[in-house]
C-alpha cells in the first residue's frame, strides 16, 4: 500500500549540538534503511524548508504508523499522512 508522508522537523533550538548530530545521524541510516528495503522508495528534500515529502510503500496502516514512530526523529517532527489509491487515468501499473 502507497502512502504519501510529510514531515516537519521541529528540533528544539536549545538541543545540546552534540545531542543533535547523534539524532540526525541516526535519523540517517535509519532511512537509508529503510530505503533500501524497498519500503521508502521516495524521500524529496522541500526546498527553502526543513522538511520531506516521502512515499511509503508498507502493508498496511499499522505498519507505517510502526515505521514512523520507531524513526529517531519522530518525537521531533509533524508528520501527515494521506493514504494512496490507484488513478483511473494513470497509465501506469
Ligand atoms: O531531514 C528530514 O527530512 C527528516 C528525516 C527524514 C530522513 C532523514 O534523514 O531525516
Amino acid at each position: 500500500m502507497l502512502y504519501h508522508v510529510r514531515m516537519d522537523v521541529r528540533i528544539p533550538q536549545d538541543m545540546d549540538a552534540g545531542v543533535k548530530a547523534d539524532l540526525v545521524a541516526r535519523e540517517k541510516a535509519f532511512a537509508q534503511e529503510v530505503q533500501r528495503s524497498g519500503r521508502w522508495p521516495h524521500l524529496w528534500r522541500v526546498v527553502g524548508e526543513y522538511a520531506n515529502v516521502s512515499i511509503f510503500d508498507v502493508e498496511s496502516n499499522d505498519a507505517l504508523h510502526e515505521l514512523l514512530s520507531g524513526l529517531p526523529l519522530f518525537p521531533y517532527m509533524e508528520i501527515s499522512v494521506t493514504p494512496l489509491a490507484k488513478h483511473p487515468s494513470a497509465i501506469e501499473g
